[in-house]
């Protein structure tokens, strides 16, 4: 199995000012699915690149399994490293059937070895039978399905699939994010998918590592990372999260503007810092009910499976979300009570 270790890479663009890659370090276990998740511009190309042997770090190392691929005075050519790439769009040759697009990597093979392997390939992406069509007589999901079975044909140590789901529109993107899960896991591959969307990275991975000015800032699972975030920009970049000055009480609880809120770990060294509570911890009530604060409504945005109700409240410049689900009973300009449900945590 290929675990993926990435150590201490640094790369710039020219100046050394322009130092995009900053000591990033990255494990990605054997057979795993790690969503690389940051900013536009953080560096997440340019470590994939880097990974597939494109492009040349300053420094660091890149090992899969017991091969190491850059290192002091190693760099292996791309073609020798056994990996597969699922670029943006496809980027299927548009003169080969889908067949022969599979089956492009499947040199050393024989011809009924590559038969084989094809149709087993479009089976696991669900296109068996397409065989004969041209990469313009598909869809665009139907493309990014191909661009997987051709990548994973060729068993590859890794596979690095380079926000691939972003062409599609937002219906046909989770059923094709969730096939092409389903074809990682069932060929056993370790893959790292780079990704802009936080939904699509929490959804889809066993792992998320967030990059911030090209260092991972957190790699945890998906549930760790939402529920215990390494510090409030980590939490808000993985989802909404309300953010408020705390104070703690020596009884492990802290006040804000939202009323007294028990902490998950009591601090013993903080006297003060910044309370993260995510929007689904805050209820509407009544303005009189036990423990609530007062606010007013500022908008209310409508999803469907939920809303999110905008609130101002005394003492606090920053209007706070709240997530609704269920019957929406609040409109823009009424008063209401907020109250905090569960644990908080307190970052520095
Ligand atoms: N060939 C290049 N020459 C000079 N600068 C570059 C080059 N490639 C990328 N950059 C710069 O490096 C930084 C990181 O780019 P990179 O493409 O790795 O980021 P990213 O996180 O993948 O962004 P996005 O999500 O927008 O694709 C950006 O500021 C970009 O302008």
């Amino acid at each position: 199995m290929n675990e993926l270790h990435v150590a201490g890479l640094t790369k710039s663009y020219g100046a050394a000012e322009q130092s995009v890659l900053r000591g990033l370090d990255l494990t990605v276990p054997a057979g795993a699915l790690t969503a690389v998740l940051g900013p536009s511009g953080c560096g997440k190309t340019t470590m994939l690149r880097i990974i597939a042997g494109f492009l040349r770090a300053d420094a660091g190392t890149v090992r899969l399994g017991d091969r190491l691929l850059n290192g002091p005075g190693v760099h292996l050519p791309p073609e020798r490293r056994r990996i597969g790439i699922v670029p943006q769009e496809g980027a299927l040759f548009p003169h080969l059937s889908v067949a022969r697009n599979v089956a492009f990597g499947l040199t050393g093979s024989d011809r009924a070895e590559r038969r084989h392997r094809t149709a087993e390939m479009l089976e696991l992406v669900g296109l068996a039978g397409y065989d004969d069509r041209m990469p313009h007589e598909l869809s665009g999901g139907q493309q990014q399905r191909v661009a997987v079975a051709r990548a994973l044909a060729p068993r590859p140590g890794l596979v690095l699939l380079d926000e691939p789901f972003n062409a599609l529109d937002s219906a046909l993107r989770a059923g094709v994010r969730s096939d092409v899960r389903a074809a990682l896991r069932a060929t056993g591959a370790t893959a790292v998918l780079v990704t802009h969307d936080q939904q699509e990275a929490l959804s889809t991975a066993d792992l998320v590592a967030v990059v911030r000015d090209g260092r991972v800032a957190q790699s945890a699972t998906p549930q760790d990372l939402y529920q215990r975030p390494a510090d409030p920009w980590v939490a808000d970049f993985v989802g909404d999260a309300v953010l408020l000055p705390g104070t703690v009480d020596t009884h492990g609880t802290a006040r804000t503007a939202l009323g007294t809120v028990p902490l998950a770990t009591p601090s013993q060294a903080l006297r003060t810092g910044t309370v993260l509570l995510r929007p689904e911890q805050l209820r509407l009530t009544s303005t009189d009910s036990e423990g609530a604060v007062r606010g007013t409504v500022t908008d209310v945005c409508y999803y469907g499976h939920d809303a999110m109700v905008t609130v101002t409240v005394e003492g606090h410049d920053t209007p706070v979300g709240i997530r609704v689900t269920g019957p929406l009973s609040v409109r823009p300009g009424e008063e209401t009570g907020v109250l905090i449900v569960g644990e908080a945590a307190l970052h520095p």
